[in-house]
């Protein structure tokens, strides 16, 4: 589904063209149209310019490489497969742009949200040296769930958030499905996704942490907890966020950072940036999955319901699209990040 969201998102991008599209030797040789028959999940059509590409065999890698600039990499793999097709790649002096979590904790990896971490990019020198390559290297995003609180907690780190809770209620195409391939969705809950609360309660440490001597060290604070729940709707990941601070702010200086918050993408006018990024509602019942995940064309942040606690400093609620700034879209950006900063340069 993500590498779908790709080819929609990459038709008619202003930098890049899709000249190639890699899967497994079962889809190599068929036409890209032929390869994703009666699998094709978007709301539009298959873009034109893709359809008649004859997909490669992504483990032929010298081939691939020789025809691109850059990857994109959204594959279902085993972790250490994937490690391993990564750093092929990156190997022929290709960069790789990855939505996997394989490379998230490898230290020279940077993970990126192009408006919050930036400068984690720089730690490419290091891996470029690690791999014995000029030109290639691994840049990966993280997981989708943590763009609904990651986002509002940033604009407000000069106040040292100390304690998190976040509860995220993430939509069914973050498991690569729809309601006819995932029936039992249908009107329920499942309050367990594998693996999710750990990157949830994680990743955000790194996206927070710094670069030194050629790696990414985390940050210690602050203390995160999740709960992830599967929820019956088609896009979005929304959480309900708890938050205690060691400077409290006022509610009013709190929507003020929201509403001012932006970063490199925004200064630098990236294609996929979003001009707001995060947009607050003042209506108590926004934002909503449906009504607002695709505010600035899937890529803004949407938060409402902030308000004191009894238990914590505040209470609010947070959505993003989770294949569009969670996945595909989060990678472009970053894509767009690196080529506006000369880490991706045409071969
Ligand atoms: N791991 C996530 C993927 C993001 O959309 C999920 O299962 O929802």
């Amino acid at each position: 589904m993500v590498g779908q969201r790709f080819v929609q998102l990459l038709d008619e991008h202003p930098w890049f063209e899709v000249v190639s599209i890699a899967a497994s030797s079962k889809s190599a040789g068929k036409t890209y149209e032929e390869s994703v028959q009666n699998r094709w999940k978007m709301s539009g059509p298959i873009p034109e310019k893709v359809k008649n590409i004859i997909v490669q065999d992504a483990a032929k890698v010298e081939e691939v490489a020789a025809d691109v600039d850059f990857v994109f990499c959204a594959v279902d793999m085993k972790k250490d497969e994937i490690r391993a097709l990564e750093e092929a790649y990156a190997k022929t002096g290709t960069p790789v742009i990855s939505n996997n979590s394989a490379h998230r904790w490898t230290p020279d990896v940077p993970m990126v949200i192009p408006e919050i971490n930036p400068e984690h990019i720089e730690v490419i020198a290091a891996q470029r040296k690690r791999l014995g390559t000029k030109t290639g290297f691994i840049a990966v995003k993280p997981n989708c769930s943590i763009q609904s609180y990651v986002p509002a907690l940033n604009a407000l780190l000069d106040f040292k958030p100390t304690q998190v809770v976040a509860s995220t209620y993430q939509a069914i195409s973050g498991a690569g499905k729809n309601f006819t391939d995932w029936p039992e969705m249908l009107d329920n809950v499942i309050p367990y996704i594998g693996g999710e609360e750990e990157k949830s309660e994680q990743e955000p440490l790194r996206i927070w942490g710094h670069v030194s001597g050629g790696e990414i060290v985390k940050a210690s604070s602050p203390l995160i907890t999740t709960q992830c729940i599967r929820v019956p709707v088609t896009d979005g990941h929304l959480a309900t966020v708890f938050v205690s601070f060691e400077n409290k702010p006022s509610k009013e200086e709190i929507i003020e950072r929201w509403r001012q918050f932006a970063g490199r993408p925004q200064e630098l006018g990236l294609p996929s940036a979003p001009k707001q990024f995060i947009t607050y509602f003042e209506e108590e019942n926004r934002p909503q999955t449906k009504l607002d995940r695709d505010i600035e064309r899937g890529m803004g942040v949407s938060v409402g319901r902030l308000r004191e606690d009894s238990l914590y400093d505040y209470k609010f609620v947070g959505l993003s699209h989770n294949t569009l700034r969670g996945a595909a879209g989060g990678a472009v950006l970053i894509a767009e990040l690196l080529k506006a900063e000369g880490y991706i340069v045409a071969k």
